[in-house]
């Protein structure tokens, strides 16, 4: 499976959003940020931005969910036209119906789990999902540093999916850089989120290239 890389506009400039998704082009997809200052402490964009956003980016784009009630709200970010929507396994009510909801919309449905949150109660439902996206940091804030303690529950997704014999891409996000890509990409991540890393760099599309190699070095 080849590692895709996924900036994430959290570290973008907000005055400059079509601007900043245009210098990840060579990106495989745009990570968006959903923050309500209910479910993490931050406030990002809601639908009516995200819509813009669905429209000028040159890549799909890949919604984060950090919401409360994503049953509720969720559908909408599918139906703008989101390639792929993630919510938090703590914050959802059904997630089985949501993950559904999301296919049948048309999007790719993704599971998110913070830090704390096992995935053991989550792997018989592998099936109903087509990512899993390990926080490898407190959700709510980019420029964090890894958490190397989220490393075991990669190697356990990657092992369930394997002996599943599914496709289920494994993503994380928070602390990847140059410095870290490759423990993820070893543990069983192929999906990679980079904001400070890469919209700090000083060559952006070197940098996405540099991520992707490095990741590539250790696909599974
Ligand atoms: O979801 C989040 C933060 O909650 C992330 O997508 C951050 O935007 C990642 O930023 P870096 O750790 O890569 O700077």
């Amino acid at each position: 499976m080849s590692a895709l890389i996924a900036p994430s506009i959290l570290s973008a400039d907000f005055a400059n959003l079509e601007r900043d998704l245009g210098a990840i082009a060579t990106a495989d997809y745009a990570h968006v940020d959903v923050m309500d200052n209910h479910f993490v402490p931050n406030l990002t964009l809601g639908l009516p931005i995200f819509e813009r956003l669905v429209q000028v980016s040159p890549v799909p784009i890949d919604a984060h969910l950090m919401i409360a009630d994503p049953d509720r709200w969720a559908p909408g970010y599918a139906e703008a036209g989101a390639a792929s929507v993630t919510f938090h396994a703590e914050a959802a009510t059904a997630p089985v119906r949501l993950a559904r909801e999301l296919r049948r919309l048309g999007s790719r449905a993704g599971l998110a789990l913070r830090p704390a949150t096992s995935v053991e109660p989550f792997l018989d439902l592998l099936p109903e999902f087509d990512m899993l996206l390990v926080m490898t940091v407190e959700p709510g804030f980019g420029g964090q540093s890894f958490i190397e303690g989220t490393l075991p529950k990669i190697r356990r997704i990657r092992d369930a999916v394997s002996e599943a014999g599914l496709d289920v891409w494994i993503q994380v996000d928070g602390g990847v850089s140059r410095a870290t890509i490759e423990r993820a990409a070893e543990a069983g991540a192929n999906v990679f989120v980079a904001g400070s890393a890469v919209y700090g760099a000083e060559n952006i599309p070197e940098e996405i290239a540099a991520l992707r190699a490095l990741a590539e070095g250790h696909a599974h």
